[in-house]
Parts: C-alpha cells; sequence; structure tokens
C-alpha cells in the first residue's frame, strides 16, 4: 500500500467518486486530519500471499483466496480553525459519497462518516448542514492505541529513533513490545500505558505541548504559520536567551551535581538579567529556545512516567513530531539528558 501526503492536486476525478473508500476524520485542537483510500483494481489473492497483505487484519488458512484492496492511502491536514476549508475539499472531491460506510440500504439514512478528536463533538451540526453527513464518533484514546499497536506490530521499520541526524530503525518484537508509554504530543500531551490490544491507560498528560509552541511562538514572533515558526527555530541560539548554568556560575560546570555550564539552568531566564525588550532578541533565538523548553519537559515528564511504572520504552507521536527531524533530535535529548 503506498502512502501519500498532503495531496494538493486532486488525484480523482470529482465526478467519480466510486474509487473512494473509508474516509475517516481526526479534528484536533490544532489540525483536522483526513484520511481516504483510493482504489485501484480488486484482485483474489492466494493465502499466503494474502496473509502478508492482510497480515495483522485477518489470520486464517493459507489455502483460500483474499480479495485484496490494491490502492492508495491519502492523507489531508487543514486546520481546525479553517475547517471550512477542510469541508470545501471533501465537498469537491465528493469524498463523503464515495468514502461512507456501507449501507444496507443506500440513500436511506444520511451517510455516516468516521470520526474522533474534539471536533468530531463540536462540528456534527456543521457537516450535518454543510455536506448532509453525520459524524460517527469514535474515541480517539482507543484509536490511537490501536493505530500505534497495529503499526508497531505490523509495519515494517514503523518505529525509530532521532540522534545528531542518525534516524535508526527499530527492530521490534512483537512478542517484547508491551508494555510501553505512547506520548501523543498533539495540541496538548496524553501519555498511555500501554499493555496490549484494548488494554491501556491515560497514566499523565501536560498541557505544554504542541499548541503552546505555535501559540507562543505567534505571539512572541511575527511568524504567522507553525512550518515557518520551525524553520526559524532551526536557524536559532537559545543561549541568547536561556540562562545557562555557566552564565550563573561564571562560565564554569556545577559539577558536584552533574551539571555542565551549557546546560540550560533556566528557560528564558536571561530575559530577566539583560536591559532588553521583546524587540531587542532574535526571532529565531526566542523560537529555538522555546522549542527547546516545550520540548525538553516532554521529554522529562515522558521519562518520569516511564519510570514509574516501570516502562523499558517510549513511542512518540502527534504532529508536533511528524517528520521534523529537529523537533525529535530536541526530544532525544531531552530523554537522554534524563
Ligand atoms: N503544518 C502544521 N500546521 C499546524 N501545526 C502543526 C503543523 N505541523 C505540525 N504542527 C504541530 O502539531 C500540533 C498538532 O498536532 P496534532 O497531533 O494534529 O494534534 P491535534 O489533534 O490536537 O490537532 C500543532 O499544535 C503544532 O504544534
Ligand atoms: C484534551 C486532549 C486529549 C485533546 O487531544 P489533542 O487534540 O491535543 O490531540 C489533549 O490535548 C490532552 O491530553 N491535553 C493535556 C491535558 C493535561 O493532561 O493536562
Amino acid at each position: 500500500m503506498d502512502l501519500r501526503e498532503g495531496q494538493t492536486q486532486p488525484i480523482l476525478d470529482p465526478n467519480q467518486p466510486s474509487h473512494v473508500y473509508h474516509l475517516a476524520l481526526d479534528i484536533g485542537g490544532s489540525l483536522a486530519k483526513l484520511v481516504y483510500f483510493t482504489k485501484d483494481d480488486d484482485h483474489l489473492v492466494d493465502g499466503e500471499e494474502g496473509i502478508s497483505h492482510r497480515k495483522a487484519l485477518e489470520k486464517s488458512d493459507s489455502s483460500k483466496q483474499y480479495p485484496v484492496l490494491n490502492g492508495k492511502l491519502n492523507f489531508k491536514k487543514f486546520e481546525t480553525s479553517r475547517i471550512n476549508d477542510c469541508i470545501e475539499f471533501i465537498k469537491s472531491m465528493k469524498l463523503h459519497i464515495g468514502g461512507s460506510q456501507p449501507q444496507e440500504n443506500p440513500g436511506s439514512q444520511p451517510i455516516a462518516i468516521k470520526a474522533t478528536g474534539g471536533g468530531a463533538y463540536k462540528y456534527p451540526d456543521l457537516f450535518k448542514e454543510r455536506l448532509g453527513i453525520i459524524l460517527d464518533k469514535e474515541d480517539e484514546m482507543d484509536c490511537l492505541v490501536a493505530g500505534a499497536n497495529f503499526l508497531l506490530e505490523v509495519v515494517h521499520q514503523e518505529a525509530f529513533t532521532y540522534m545528531g541526524d542518525q534516524k535508526q530503525f527499530v527492530q521490534i518484537d512483537p512478542n517484547d513490545l508491551y508494555p510501553y508509554l505512547l506520548v501523543n504530543i498533539g495540541s496538548g500531551v496524553g501519555m498511555i500505558k500501554v499493555e496490549g490490544e484494548g488494554k491501556f491507560e491515560r497514566v499523565s498528560g501536560t498541557s505544554i505541548g504542541g499548541g503552546t509552541f505555535w501559540g507562543l511562538g505567534k505571539l512572541l514572533t511575527k511568524c504567522k504559520s507553525f512550518d515557518e515558526l520551525l524553520e526559524l527555530s532551526y536557524r536559532g541560539n537559545n543561549r541568547a536567551v536561556d540562562m545557562l548554568v555557566g552564565d550563573i556560575y561564571g562560565g564554569m560546570d556545577y559539577s558536584k551535581i552533574g551539571l555542565s555550564s551549557t546546560a540550560i539552568a533556566s528557560s528564558f531566564g536571561k530575559a530577566i538579567s539583560d536591559n532588553k525588550e521583546r524587540g531587542d532578541y532574535k526571532p529565531e533565538d526566542i523560537a529555538r529556545s522555546l522549542l527547546r523548553m516545550i520540548s525538553n519537559n516532554i521529554g522529562q515528564i515522558s521519562y518520569l512516567n516511564a519510570l514509574r511504572f516501570g516502562l523499558k520504552r517510549i513511542f512518540f507521536g502527534g504532529f508536533f513530531i511528524r517528520r521534523h527531524p529537529f523537533t525529535m533530535d530536541t526530544l532525544s535529548v531531552a530523554v537522554n539528558f534524563w
């Protein structure tokens, strides 16, 4: 299966919605994500091959034939504050028509589309009014854990570590996956102890998450978008804003308690002693300091929760880190520091 994201050109003929299947939505605090499947040709495969295609979906007799849906999963995201753009996209592509759950008597009831996240509760009337569809709610934690378990058990090279520009895939033995800590960094952060299929507990969380980086970043710099803010942070130097151990200890390490002179003693702390206004600091240094502060905090709380429950592995997910190597690296440094 081919996974595509951010398709800007319609890959379908909007007048031919029949190749679209299984539209589903996740409407979070920051981003509305949608996924839909576009089909190529149906074909049948023999047992072993069928099992490899459908491994986790169904384990059965290798003498049978299995229908295999040949096609692609397409991903698209919109800012939740621009939910109308998301609705327009669905409408223009007629995704809701082809992408509904199969109905016994098509046309007899409104189309129902699976949806997770707070937006499934906040926007049902809007979707009903604009698209004539019902949002069929699923619990976001249930789906998050089921999805993470599926990907970790089935998809080869799904999880990786990231340190100093080095991305290294982790070989996961499905028999040695549980228990683990799942840290989902969205607008806020949820920390979930996962012990098996459907066996999990949300053990912690923090409101200082991706929404905080984006929100505070917008207020403190002139950035208009998340990508711009992140791009800015790559170029910044947090030492111009953060108070380091060396700033307090005359350039020396505080070796007795294991703190090097370059460790951050106080995020944004330099601003209290400098006789400067916000405008005197470079926006890129502010963005860098903010990213490090939030990542360090998430890394620390994650580490402490892993310790609290004796969990040897932490998996991070959510759009805050997605496809952002620098953010992942910052988080890894934070976990390793602790
Ligand atoms: N292109 C982007 N636009 C907006 N936010 C982004 C983008 N890429 C990453 N993010 C980060 O991801 C966070 C949202 O993560 P997500 O997992 O989608 O959470 P939610 O479900 O709460 O919207 C944002 O708060 C922001 O920090
Ligand atoms: C309320 C939420 C589950 C919503 O999920 P999100 O849209 O952030 O992905 C999440 O923001 C969260 O867990 N916030 C942290 C709250 C806390 O534990 O302090």
